[in-house]
């Protein structure tokens, strides 16, 4: 008997940080948007006493810790204490989404494991308490557990549900490289030294757009302060955002703390020329198209798991 739960990545439409806090942690107005590139993560059974055993497929699945530091064995020893049980269980992490590419992937895994080892084991937690256990794992999970859109206040852990009123094309380019999102934080404060931050306020344009479905108000209104950090420490991403404004994007901005690109485009068709355009540009690795919203973790019935 095996489980097997789907997560999609994010892209983060308003990344708004304030200043650095007494626990080294960023107060943000984070406005998430889930997008359809998915990590499916499979947990079967394993035999008393053998605890988490973690492996990964997938295009960068040389990239992912398979010890006790990975998010989904994490999560699966914490819902495990919870209940007082053993946490004998195999982890498959069929891995679609770029790992450190500023797209969730390694928190989308914890979600979708401590989804998936609540039905295996029948603990049946009740939705608040899977969020608390998120929120431990870090600052982006609850969110990969929520999908859809939210506003996360706090770290980003603190979420409301945003309405969406229509489907947003995303063109993400993928860099040769990941990049550390504790040091994009850190380069984020250096850069900010010397100068006031505002507290982190979320933008009423940007949520109406996204009330609206309306991707050119959206365009107008995305920002990510943490872009800057980014670029400083990755300059050759201005050539990607350059290259997927020039083919037609309605507004190109780095995803998270980086370094995948985000290109919003005004339709599906639109979409598929900027990527092809993006994908021929030398200035990324690969090139994806998704669209948002998308739902949250989500356990497959067995006959389509990809198992
Ligand atoms: C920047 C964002 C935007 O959604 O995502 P990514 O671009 O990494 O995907 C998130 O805030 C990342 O969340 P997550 O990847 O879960 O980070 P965590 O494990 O909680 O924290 C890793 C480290 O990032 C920094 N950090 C994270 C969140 C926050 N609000 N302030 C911070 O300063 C801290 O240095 C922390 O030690
Ligand atoms: N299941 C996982 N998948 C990917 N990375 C993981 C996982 N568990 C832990 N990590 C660690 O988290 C780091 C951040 O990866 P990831 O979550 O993919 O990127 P980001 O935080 O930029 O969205 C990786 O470099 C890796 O060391």
């Amino acid at each position: 008997m095996s489980v097997t739960v789907r997560v999609p990545a994010k892209v983060n439409v308003q990344l708004a940080v304030g200043a650095a806090r007494p626990d080294g942690f960023h107060d943000l107005a984070n406005v998430f948007l889930a997008v359809g590139l998915y990590d499916e993560i499979t947990v079967t059974p394993a035999a008393p006493g053998d605890g988490v055993h973690v492996t990964c497929d997938g295009p960068d699945a040389a990239l992912v810790p398979l010890d006790g530091t990975n998010l989904a064995a994490r999560a699966a020893e914490a819902l495990a204490a919870r209940y007082g049980r053993r946490p004998d269980v195999r982890i498959h992490i069929a891995k679609d989404i770029p790992v450190a590419g500023g797209m969730a992937g390694g928190s989308a895994d914890g979600a979708g494991a401590l989804v998936a080892c609540d039905a295996l084991w029948g603990t049946a937690a009740p939705r608040r308490e899977l969020l608390d256990i998120c929120a431990e794992l870090g600052s982006d999970v609850p969110f990969s557990l929520l999908g859809g859109a939210a506003l996360g206040t706090g770290r980003g852990e603190k979420l409301t549900a945003l309405d969406v009123g229509g489907v947003f094309h995303w063109v993400f380019a993928m860099a040769d490289r990941g990049l550390s999102t504790p040091a994009v934080f850190r380069e984020f404060d250096r850069l900010a030294e010397g100068r006031d931050v505002p507290a982190p306020v979320a933008s009423r344009p940007l949520l109406d757009a996204l009330a609206k479905g309306d991707p050119d108000a959206l365009a107008a209104a995305v920002s990510n302060d943490l872009q800057p950090a980014a670029l400083s420490l990755f300059p050759a991403l201005a050539d990607t955002l350059a290259a997927g404004t020039a083919a037609g994007a309605l507004t190109a901005l780095v995803s998270g703390s980086g370094p995948t690109t985000a290109f919003l485009a005004r339709d599906a068709e639109s979409a598929v020329k900027v990527a092809d355009v993006l994908r021929v540009s030398g200035t990324c690795r690969s090139v994806r198209t998704a669209s948002g919203p998308a739902q949250g973790a989500t356990l497959i019935p067995r006959e389509r798991a990809g198992v």
